[in-house]
């Protein structure tokens, strides 16, 4: 392919990211085509809802208040897929800390970013925009940065060195957050009726990765989007975002609902490993990022699932006579492989493994 026409020269712009495009075209006043969503109906126009709080004191509490605590995780998780926890025990300065070296990556050149640029769904560390620009599909006003954590001696001389302290305050933050998504579990497992250590130990080594996501400000968010639809591949994800602007949205019964960011307080949603292991009893949730003309939007998502080998399957305790396997087991790498290769969102991957029962 000749390299210097100008598609090709402006596609690869594209993949140095939409900050990089903003910061060069400040005052920017039109999307890009190649952003503008064909089928989207206006995403602002979303309704506001409230989702479930959390408090999660309550599973060190007397017995009475850890088992109500369980039973409104459980209906949570079963309601809504999603819920706000407070009294979570990460302090506020490590979450503050994580969001400012993240934003120092990002505003590194792109010349510095793209050397983690990787075709490679797999690869480790993975610096990129949009969802997956080996695929051709219109574009996503985003650019992420994604790396292994738990168990972090693996990758952790793979991270960044740049901002000089990403390594340190990332490998605190990630060991936290998978310490506080084993105590969520744990209290998710006993919901389920399962031993309190059912999840951690169908998690084996476990496999942790942490998503980055960096939303400029767009000339016309009302006509694309930061990122589609899409259900989470692992079991637990660990979300916060940066304190002054709202982005989230989540499909509540069929109807894409904004969620309100409320600081010092994490999101937490099933994904599809969980609605895997409870034979469907948990629903992974639908959700997006849509963008704003005002201000940038970071968010940082942490995924907890099994160990990458791991074969994902419903756990045989939650399969009694009256309720058939409804998932082919799959190993877990390789739904990865199907979920992020995709440029089809949605839970195109679930529905792909689903058995269909008479
Ligand atoms: O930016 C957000 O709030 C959502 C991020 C997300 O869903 C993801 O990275 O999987
Ligand atoms: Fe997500």
């Amino acid at each position: 392919m000749d390299k210097t026409s100008d598609n090709q020269e402006s596609g690869s712009d594209y993949r140095k990211g939409v900050k990089f495009l903003i910061d060069n075209e400040p005052d920017m006043k039109k999307l890009p085509s190649e952003f503008a969503l064909p089928l989207l109906r206006n995403p602002l126009s979303a309704v506001h809802a409230e989702i479930p709080v959390i408090d999660l004191s309550g599973l060190h509490g007397p017995v009475q208040r850890r088992v109500s605590t369980i039973r409104d995780i459980n209906s949570a998780c079963a309601d809504w897929g999603f819920f706000r926890i407070i009294n979570h025990g990460i302090r506020t300065s490590l979450m503050v800390e994580m969001l400012k070296v993240v934003e120092e990556f990002f505003d590194l050149s792109w010349e510095q970013k793209m050397k983690y640029a990787s075709d490679n769904v797999m690869s480790p560390i993975r610096y990129g925009t949009s969802l997956n620009t080996s695929m051709k599909h219109s574009l996503h006003w985003r650019d992420y940065f994604r790396h292994y954590g738990h168990p972090c001696h693996k990758t952790f001389h793979l991270w960044p060195d740049n901002p000089p302290v990403y390594r340190d305050v990332a490998k605190e933050y990630l060991e936290q957050i998978w310490q506080l998504a084993m105590k969520i579990a744990s209290a998710i497992s006993e919901g389920l009726g399962l031993d309190h250590d059912y999840i951690e130990k169908s998690l084996g080594e476990g496999f942790q990765v942490q998503a980055a996501n960096y939303y400029p400000p767009c000339p016309e968010p009302e006509k694309t989007l930061g990122l589609a639809g899409h259900s989470d591949h692992g079991g637990l994800t660990i979300l916060m975002q940066n304190h002054d602007v709202d982005g989230l949205q989540i499909k509540h019964n069929e109807t894409w609902t904004a969620v309100q960011h409320v600081p010092g307080t994490f999101l937490v949603n099933i994904g599809d490993y969980l609605e895997i292991l409870s034979n469907g009893m948990y629903k992974s949730v639908e959700h997006r990022a849509v963008v704003n003309a005002q201000k940038k939007r970071i968010s940082v998502a942490v995924g907890h699932g099994p160990e990458l080998t791991a074969v994902i399957a419903p756990a045989s305790q939650l399969l009694d006579k009256n309720s058939d396997i409804q998932y082919r087991p799959i190993a877990y790498q390789d739904y990865i492989r199907l979920q992020q290769s995709s440029t089809i969102r949605g839970k195109s991957p679930l529905q792909a493994i689903k058995i269909n029962n008479m």
